[in-house]
């Protein structure tokens, strides 16, 4: 598994700093973010390390692994599998929040391993929300563009959640980020949510920002949505506002 990381000139010595988990979308690798959404300029201002998963395992061969772009190789989702044949390898997130989170501190020491926050696109704007929602207090801060929101309801939630996870939904609840806010009971969590109003997958209802916000307003958990006008799915979009998330980040992971 290949990952990246942004080390900014301020880890000197033994300084500890806040550190951001980036996930990316389907079709991605690590690379996409590091070379796309000019992240650096705002990691080096606020101080923050900043790592970069891929978006699925890597090395292994699954019959059906590479017949489409929105499952299997690049598709992982953030979850664990439960579905044969894709349970052995496919666990993502048991990857993202144990080995590589506890890998990346031990092999960095400039990481405040109480100051980590997490932020997304798309399908890693949903695995920043679930990682954050099934960890209560593993993120201190949680920030999304694009998420799909409410997997369970949408073409490409479905599909994967159908195939990794099976068909019983019961399930699919427990990786399902609109789900999980209706019952979570962690330490205090602002949700911040990114939309651009243009984004073609938002108007196919792949994305589905309003159930995930009606469902924190319901569950009283803070959420904000920016809907940004003329805006598609793209990286000049998550160019764009990046400063934005990183503000957002350092203002609850640097108080
Ligand atoms: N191949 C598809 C488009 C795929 C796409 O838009 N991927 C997004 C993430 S979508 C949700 O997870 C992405 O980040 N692409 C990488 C990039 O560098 O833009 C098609 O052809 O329609």
């Amino acid at each position: 598994m290949n990952f990246s990381i942004y080390i900014p000139p301020q880890a000197t010595g033994d300084v500890k700093l806040p550190a951001i988990f980036y996930l990316s979308g389907l079709t991605c690798t690590e690379q996409n973010f590091i070379t796309k959404s000019g992240f650096q300029r705002y990691a080096a201002e606020h101080g923050i390390i900043v790592v970069g998963p891929d978006t699925s395992p890597r090395g292994v061969k699954i019959t059906g692994d590479d017949e489409s772009w929105d499952f299997g190789v690049s598709a992982g989702f953030y979850l664990d599998a439960s579905k044969e044949p894709w349970s052995k390898n496919y666990r993502m997130g048991s990857y993202l929040n144990n080995e590589l989170y506890n890998l990346v501190q031990q092999a960095f020491n400039n990481i405040d391993a109480n100051r980590i926050g997490i932020m997304g696109h798309s399908m890693g704007g949903h695995g920043a929300l679930v990682s954050t929602l099934r960890n209560p207090g593993l993120y201190k801060s949680v920030s999304a563009f694009a998420p799909i929101c409410n997997p369970s309801a949408c073409p490409w939630g479905v599909k994967a959640f159908t195939g990794y996870l099976g068909e019983d939904k019961n399930k699919w609840v427990e990786w399902d980020a609109t789900e999980l806010v209706k019952s979570y009971n962690g330490p205090p969590l602002t949700l911040l949510i990114d939309q651009g109003a243009a984004d073609t997958f938002y108007k196919d209802k792949q994305l589905l920002p309003e159930n995930l916000v009606k469902a924190c307003r319901a569950a009283e958990v803070p959420v904000i949505l920016h809907l940004r006008d003329g805006y598609d799915h793209s990286y000049y979009y998550i160019s764009t506002f990046i400063g934005e998330h990183f503000d957002f980040h350092a203002k609850i992971l640097k108080a």
